[in-house]
């Protein structure tokens, strides 16, 4: 079997008009195709080049050769590394694995080893962008719809550090606000959701450290399940600093692109979860040799996931798979997309089950894809008040 074609679709999210999808697919020569998806959200035209630019090496080689693929994009050229980069061959990788199983017909879980567990249990995100009138009225809107979530059996709910307390049709994010919102809202969703329900809260990388060390503490009493991204992802070391002044868990990792990121990370024990996005750090493949490393530190998986029905298929995969997993970050719907990707999954409650069709379970409507083309999106900038940049 030969490699004949790779293609990349952008799709627009007419639900979520901030977003596209970036769906990247396989063709062969004996009419089986893959599927993946790549996740550097507002970098779509980017990544779409770099798998244009890998297009010729792929066409003629032998889809089955998963890792060697792997290893040819990754290390074939001699500048190599970063999110573009990475999540190019995250999107191939994740159409390999997808095609592979299709050809065994067997579900990609069990080219992974077989099932750890029946289900992957999710979190969802309960911040309402846009409703509620001021700080108060995010909070109550937020409330009320968490408080549906829990109705419905969702056990993990995650929100946004600040979200409510920004400012202005630009967003001004003042950390101070931030701290004070945050705290807050936390406390009432604590009393809305009881003492059972986890709640993660997405600091976002937007706190420095003294503000980060705060709302840590401030949080602490109210048992978060996780805090997430507390600082920048550029220099990993400095969670060292953190840690001699936090003890709330800590997940981090979304935005790194390669195994040889995490190494800080994982072997001086400066996270307590694991964020890996499969489909910005390498795939599958570089994914599960992230988490093989992190079980040797004990630490769980929570891969990150805010993107479409490619990505949330090959995340239940590697969750169902993976053995020291915690909780799955999911956005998308069974609805969301439904025109263009069909899937086997089945959301009950929080909990996300496979249908156990071959490959990832996952197929794109060629022309349909076509039909929702890519519509610029992402260019929001935050600020500071004194119109200075504020991490996004
Ligand atoms: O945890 C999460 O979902 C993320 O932080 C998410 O909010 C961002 O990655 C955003 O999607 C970037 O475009």
């Amino acid at each position: 079997m030969k490699i004949t074609d790779v293609k990349t679709f952008l799709v627009h999210d007419r639900e979520r008009p901030s977003r596209n999808y970036t769906f990247v697919k396989i063709y062969t020569d004996e009419g089986v195709t893959g599927l993946g998806e790549a996740g550097v959200t507002g970098r779509e035209l980017a990544v779409r080049g770099m798998v244009e630019s890998f297009a010729p090496i792929l066409r003629g080689m032998d889809p089955t050769r998963i890792e060697h693929i792997w290893q040819t994009l990754w290390r074939g050229h001699f500048f190599r590394g970063g999110h573009v980069h990475s999540a190019a061959v995250a999107a191939i990788d994740i159409a390999l694995w997808d095609l592979r199983g299709k050809v065994l017909g067997v579900p990609v879980y069990d080219l992974l080893g077989g099932r750890t567990r029946d289900y992957a249990r999710c979190y969802c995100h309960v911040q309402q962008p846009g409703a509620g009138h001021g700080p108060r009225g995010a909070i109550d809107a937020m409330v009320d719809y968490a408080k549906g979530q829990v109705e419905q059996g969702w056990q993990f709910i995650r929100f946004g550090a600040g979200e409510g307390s920004r400012q202005g049709a630009e967003g001004i994010y003042e950390q101070s606000r931030a701290v004070r919102w945050t705290v807050e809202a936390f406390g009432a969703l604590r009393d809305a959701v009881g003492p059972e329900v986890e709640i993660c809260v997405d600091f976002h990388q937007r706190t420095t450290p003294p503000y980060a060390i705060e709302l840590a503490r401030e949080l602490q009493p109210m048992r978060p399940f996780f805090i997430e991204d507390p600082l920048r992802a550029e220099n990993p070391s400095e969670f060292a600093y953190l840690r001699q002044h936090i003890s709330v868990p800590i997940a981090t990792g979304e935005q790194l692109p390669s195994k040889w990121d995490w190494r800080e990370l994982v072997e001086q024990d400066l996270m307590d979860y694991c964020r890996v996005d499969l489909c910005i750090c390498g795939g599958l493949t570089e994914a599960r040799k992230v988490a093989g490393w992190c079980e040797t530190h004990y630490i769980e998986q929570v891969p990150h996931n805010p993107l479409g029905p490619v990505s949330t298929a090959a995340c239940l995969h590697f969750d169902l798979s993976t053995p020291l997993f915690a909780v799955q970050e999911l956005t998308w719907r069974p609805d969301i997309l439904a025109d263009i990707v069909t899937t086997d999954m089945r959301l009950e409650g929080g909990n996300l089950y496979s249908g156990g069709s071959p490959g990832l379970g996952v197929e794109l409507d060629d022309e349909a894809a076509l039909a929702e083309p890519y519509q610029m999106a992402g260019t929001h900038i935050l600020r500071r008040e004194d119109n200075s940049v504020s991490d996004w």
